[in-house]
Parts: C-alpha cells; sequence; structure tokens
C-alpha cells in the first residue's frame, strides 16, 4: 500500500485535500483525524505537520507528501520533487524596520529571528555573515517590537503581514516556494508511486488550462489556429457548413479571457471556455 503524507493544518492543507479529493482519493471525514485508510486506491494517508512531511519521506518511512519547497529545504532532508501543485506560492524574505534601507551584510552580528534556522544559516554561511539566529514557531513578524530581534527571515504571500507591522523585506529571496509534491531523494519510482503522481499531475496541470471549442471560419483557420496552437496542434472538425470549421484546443487559463477577446474580433462565434478537471499525457 501506497504511504502519502498531507498537512494537517495551515496555509496547504486545504487545497492539497481538494487536489486529492479531486483526483479521486478518500477524503478526510473530521479534521482532527491522522490517517485514512483509502481501500479502493491501496493508498494510507497520514496528516502531518508539514514541516515534518519531509523527515519522513527523505528517510523513506512515507513514499510521498505534498510539502512547501521551503519546508522542504529547512528540513536537511534529501528529497526529489515529482510536482509544483500550483498553491501556497511564497517568497522567504529578511525583513527589518521599514525606512532604514537595510542591506543582507548589515545582518552580520545582529539577532535575526526565524522558524526556518537551516535556511537562514545556509544563506548567511554563503555569503560568509555571522549572525545570532533566534529559533520562533511563528509569528515571527512580532518579535522586533518585542525586543528579541534586529531582523527577521520569514515567508512572505501577499506581504501584509510585514505591512502590518511596520516591516519592509530587503535582498533577494532565499528561496521561492510552493507546495510540492516530494518523494525519497534517489529512490525508483513503484508503480504504485507513478500511478498517484498521475492522477495528481493530471488535476494540477488540468486547474492551470481551460478547453476552448469555437466555430471558426475555414478562410481564419490558419489566424485562429496561431491563437490557440494547443498542446500538439489544435482539433478540427468539419461543420455542416462547408465554410466553417469547430476548433477546439487548450489554453493556460491565465491567458484564457485575452485569447476569447482576440478569437471574437477576429471572427470566430460560439466561443466557449469548460474547465478541465483531470488529464493524462
Ligand atoms: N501567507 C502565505 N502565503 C503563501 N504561502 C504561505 C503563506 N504562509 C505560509 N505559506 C506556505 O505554506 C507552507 C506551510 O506554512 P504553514 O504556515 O502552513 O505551516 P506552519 O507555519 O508550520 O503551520 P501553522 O502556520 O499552522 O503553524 C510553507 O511552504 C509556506 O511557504
Ligand atoms: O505575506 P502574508 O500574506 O501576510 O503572509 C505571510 C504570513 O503568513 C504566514 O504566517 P501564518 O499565518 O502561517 O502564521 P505563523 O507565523 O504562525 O506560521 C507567514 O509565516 C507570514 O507570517
Ligand atoms: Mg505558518
Amino acid at each position: 500500500m501506497l504511504r502519502v503524507a498531507v498537512p494537517n493544518k495551515g496555509s496547504l492543507s486545504e487545497s492539497a485535500g481538494a487536489v486529492l479529493a479531486e483526483a479521486g482519493y478518500r477524503k478526510r471525514s473530521d479534521p482532527k483525524d491522522l490517517t485514512v485508510l483509502d481501500n479502493a486506491n491501496d493508498v494510507e494517508f497520514f496528516f502531518l505537520r508539514p514541516k515534518d512531511i519531509a523527515i519522513y519521506v527523505g528517510s523513506g518511512t512515507l513514499d510521498l507528501g505534498i510539502t512547501g519547497r521551503d519546508l522542504a529545504l529547512d528540513s536537511g532532508a534529501t528529497v526529489d520533487e515529482q510536482i509544483s501543485m500550483g498553491f501556497g506560492s511564497s517568497t522567504f524574505r529578511y525583513a527589518a524596520p521599514a525606512g532604514k534601507g537595510w542591506t543582507v551584510e548589515e545582518l552580520a552580528g545582529k539577532r535575526i529571528a526565524t522558524s526556518y534556522p537551516n535556511l537562514v544559516r545556509a544563506d548567511l554561511g554563503r555569503r560568509g555573515l555571522d549572525a545570532e539566529i533566534i529559533r520562533l514557531d511563528g509569528a515571527v513578524e512580532i518579535s522586533i517590537q518585542l525586543g528579541v530581534a534586529d531582523a527577521i527571515a520569514d515567508v512572505v504571500g501577499s506581504g501584509r503581514t510585514l505591512r502590518q507591522h511596520g516591516l519592509a523585506a530587503f535582498g533577494d529571496s532565499l528561496c521561492d516556494s510552493e507546495a510540492v509534491l516530494i518523494s525519497q531523494g534517489g529512490a525508483e519510482r513503484t508503480k504504485a508511486a507513478k500511478q498517484f503522481i498521475a492522477r495528481v499531475q493530471g488535476v494540477v496541470f488540468g486547474q492551470q488550462y481551460v478547453m476552448i471549442d469555437y466555430d471558426c471560419p475555414r478562410t481564419l483557420l490558419e489566424q485562429a489556429s496561431a491563437l490557440t496552437p494547443g498542446l500538439e496542434s489544435p482539433t478540427v472538425a468539419p461543420m455542416a457548413d462547408p465554410a466553417w470549421v469547430a476548433v477546439r484546443a487548450m489554453v493556460p487559463r491565465k491567458e484564457h479571457q485575452g485569447l476569447m477577446d482576440e478569437l471574437s474580433e477576429l471572427g470566430a462565434k460560439a466561443i466557449l471556455a469548460t474547465d478541465i478537471r483531470s488529464c493524462r499525457f
């Protein structure tokens, strides 16, 4: 039976659960459950703290896991990323009271509060800087005003928490993160793992695209196809009226409204966009 780790709470938990449910796996009936046995799919799910997941997967105790790239990096576990899951996007930044124009070099000899001590230590090491790391479990942004740190290193999503506490990020991102499906580093993928990865990939990929259908005058087919090339090439089917063809192609979700405008301007009719719930390639 395949053993898979899923975040039990925090920012990644809900989206991870939604992707797995869409991929056909059994849902948790109670948010406090720590395991779910999905006999129909021969998978056992373990609901763990996202911070611990890379440790279990890296040691081979569990076969696969969903966690954040930043957390996996900080854990020091050796894991391979199988899929970028398209949610939980964040950067990991140094920050300090706004208005002073800090540089990373000025962190030397200072106190830096963080929940990701290994990620910060590695970055300081690469830069040849020595600083005191204050390890906190969360709510790191408050630590400067409470007097325990001079600067912080933390996850930035929208940037709202930094602004609320009068802080400004400085220096490059230490890690551009998102939710990832990981396996043990260098481990051979079993048939069961490959199937699980394909199902999850199918849902994640489906979410990033929409299917566009439209009716197109034959004379405009070349121009229309250039707008909607699809993955291989668009599907073109004859219509009862020989002057027209029906065209179908996958397009990136982010671009689909603009493409629909362009197709309409070109002369296409009955332009439809539909969600793709899952796919295989
Ligand atoms: N505001 C955010 N926007 C985007 N991603 C975020 C945000 N906060 C956290 N993350 C990402 O979510 C992952 C796990 O963080 P999360 O905060 O859920 O864990 P945690 O701090 O251990 O749990 P909790 O906050 O419940 O104590 C990390 O990969 C992080 O980059
Ligand atoms: O840039 P923003 O969109 O404001 O998000 C960033 C905040 O979100 C996370 O905190 P979380 O809610 O996980 O609380 P925690 O600090 O207790 O982990 C992260 O640690 C930041 O504090
Ligand atoms: Mg958190």
